[in-house]
């Protein structure tokens, strides 16, 4: 896995030193990541590692083999303020003991009732944070519920997450989709995320990269229509107009707004120019 890892197309490779490894296998997998991170080259995808929780014996060990291996960032799971405290006071210690100029950012699995509850001091605690995972697995664990085909037993954490992320201007990555066999369930439940919020999805599966790809770049549909829509602003606001209508719906300003970040994305997907 870890050597074709760089061809998959993801965005951001997670290797996993947490819950899909197990107990007795934790120094392996730590040697193991570090040993490929030496002699493979990750040209198409961000490199990161997701260290085990401060609450537990690995972590400390998980940062310092970790470090020096240079991933570009550190998934912190079960994120609470004093974890990720604690994640930084130690990595700030080893960038300097390596004499590492490029700082880790931080990407926080947020799993746990008080961890949702007390999401923005622990947004608070680093200016590191690029993003934030809901973690649908441990979290409904910690509720004591079922995960369920539908997962409602998640929206409440769901559209939480999605705001709390956009509040501070960072990723909201939504939880993995378990069913490794059914694609159209992955794509339905990945548009919910995409309206409300998130910005992208956990893979745990190479199959599911481009079917998550495809719902999260712009379709051919809201290109044309973003691009009509700035097309006649830049009338309106030729005739002073701060609000006008396009195929019967009200335009105004925030509609504009919209319109310029589906043609950001568009443009960021290679979707057009
Ligand atoms: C709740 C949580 O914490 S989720 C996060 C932690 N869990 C994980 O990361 C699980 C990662 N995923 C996996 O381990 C596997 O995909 C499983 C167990 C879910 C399914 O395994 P399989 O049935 O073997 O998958 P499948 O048959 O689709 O594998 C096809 C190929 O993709 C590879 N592959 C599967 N999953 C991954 C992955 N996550 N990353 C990279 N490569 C992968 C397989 O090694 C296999 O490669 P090969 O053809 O060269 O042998
Ligand atoms: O990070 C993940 O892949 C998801 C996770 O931990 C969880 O659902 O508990
Ligand atoms: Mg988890």
């Amino acid at each position: 896995m870890l050597t074709t890892s760089d061809i998959l197309g993801a965005d951001t490779l997670v290797f996993d030193l947490e819950d899909a490894v197990s107990l007795q296998e934790k120094d392996a997998a730590r040697t193991l990541v570090r040993e490929a991170m030496s002699f493979l080259t990750f040209t198409d995808s961000e490199v990161t590692v997701r260290i085990n929780p401060t609450d537990s014996p690995y972590w400390k060990e998980d940062l310092s083999v970790m470090v020096p291996a240079k991933p570009q960032g550190i998934v912190i799971p079960k994120a609470t303020e004093a974890s990720v405290k604690l994640v930084e006071e130690e990595v700030v210690r080893l960038e300097k003991l390596h004499h590492i100029e490029k700082k880790l950012f931080f990407i926080l699995i947020v799993e746990s009732a008080l961890g949702l509850f007390d999401l923005k001091s622990t947004l608070q605690a680093s200016r590191r944070i690029e993003g934030l995972i809901l973690g649908g697995e441990d979290f409904t664990s910690d509720m004591g519920v079922k995960r369920t085909a539908d997962s409602h037993e998640l929206l409440f954490a769901r559209y939480q997450i999605a705001t709390a992320a956009k509040a501070y201007g960072i990723e909201a990555i939504d939880t993995p989709y378990t069913d490794i066999e059914d694609m159209e369930g992955l794509q339905e439940d990945t548009r919910f995320s995409k309206s409300i919020g998130f910005t992208g999805r956990l893979a745990i599966n190479p199959r599911q990269v481009e079917p998550i790809h495809e719902v999260f770049s712009p379709t051919a549909l809201e290109i044309e229509e973003a691009q009509n829509i700035l097309l006649e602003a830049e009338e309106a606001k030729k005739r002073g107009l701060g609000v006008f209508s396009y195929k019967g719906k009200m335009v105004d300003l925030p509609v504009i707004k919209r319109a310029e970040k589906t043609m950001a994305s568009a443009r960021k997907w290679g979707l057009v120019r």
